[in-house]
């Protein structure tokens, strides 16, 4: 298998997390995109994504799947012992509202804050985020606010429970830790009162999937 990524990156580290988890990092080869000279938005990227994001992964078949869910469903159900996306119908239904919750309310709502309004990562990405719309830049800002309503939502999530989903380790601990990395980048701090998500944060940086991803 092979992995279209860039190193460093936040949607990245999720599945670099879940190849930790399920122990598959050694059967992948790693293929780097540069995202700062928009390679991801040129015709032999597209070709393979059209959402023109990273990661994707392409199976040994000639298969290329997007989308970090995705990508991890795969990888989860690839020895039949689904860890990550769950087991049972409530277990995966659980998981799938926390890990779109992730999405929505924090990693995705800091991509757009962070590529609408601020220099992102640098003008030759940022040709191609339609620069000539206005408002885009208050539409950004509109989206930090909601990505800090989703620290402060995980924090409570995590004052009640282990891990994001409930009990165990799963995809939206990954998400939320993709969340936490790209907060860091686009500067929206992490208040000090938000200590169960921080402590959580602690926890899973002491998980071999979390520290080598
Ligand atoms: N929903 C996508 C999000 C992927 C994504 O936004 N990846 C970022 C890297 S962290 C990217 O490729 N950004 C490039 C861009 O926005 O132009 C997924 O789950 O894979």
């Amino acid at each position: 298998m092979k992995i279209y990524d860039t190193p460093g990156f936040p949607n990245p580290l999720r599945v670099r997390i879940v190849l930790g988890e399920k122990d598959l990092l050694s059967q992948v080869e790693f293929i780097k995109i540069d995202l700062i000279a928009a390679e991801h938005k040129q015709p032999a990227f597209l070709a393979i994504n059209p959402t023109g994001t990273v990661p994707v992964l392409e199976l040994d078949d000639g298969t290329y799947i997007s989308e970090c869910t995705a990508i991890t469903e795969y990888l989860d159900n690839l020895t039949g012992n689904p860890t990550l996306t769950g087991r049972t119908a409530r277990e995966k239904a659980v998981i799938h509202m926390m890990q779109k919750r992730a999405e929505s309310e924090l990693i995705d709502a800091i991509g757009i804050y962070f590529h609408h309004a601020t220099p992102g990562l640098g003008p030759i990405l940022q040709a191609h985020k339609h620069p000539e719309w206005e408002g885009r830049t208050q539409w950004g800002r509109m989206h930090r606010e909601q990505a800090e309503g989703g620290l402060h939502y995980f924090d409570r999530v995590l004052r009640e429970q282990p891990f994001i989903a409930g009990e165990a380790f799963s995809m939206a601990d990954a998400t939320v830790l993709g969340g936490l990395l790209f907060a860091h980048y686009a500067d929206i701090p992490v208040s000090a009162e938000y200590s169960a998500l921080l402590a959580w944060k602690e926890r899973m940086y002491q998980r071999p999937s979390v520290a080598n991803a």
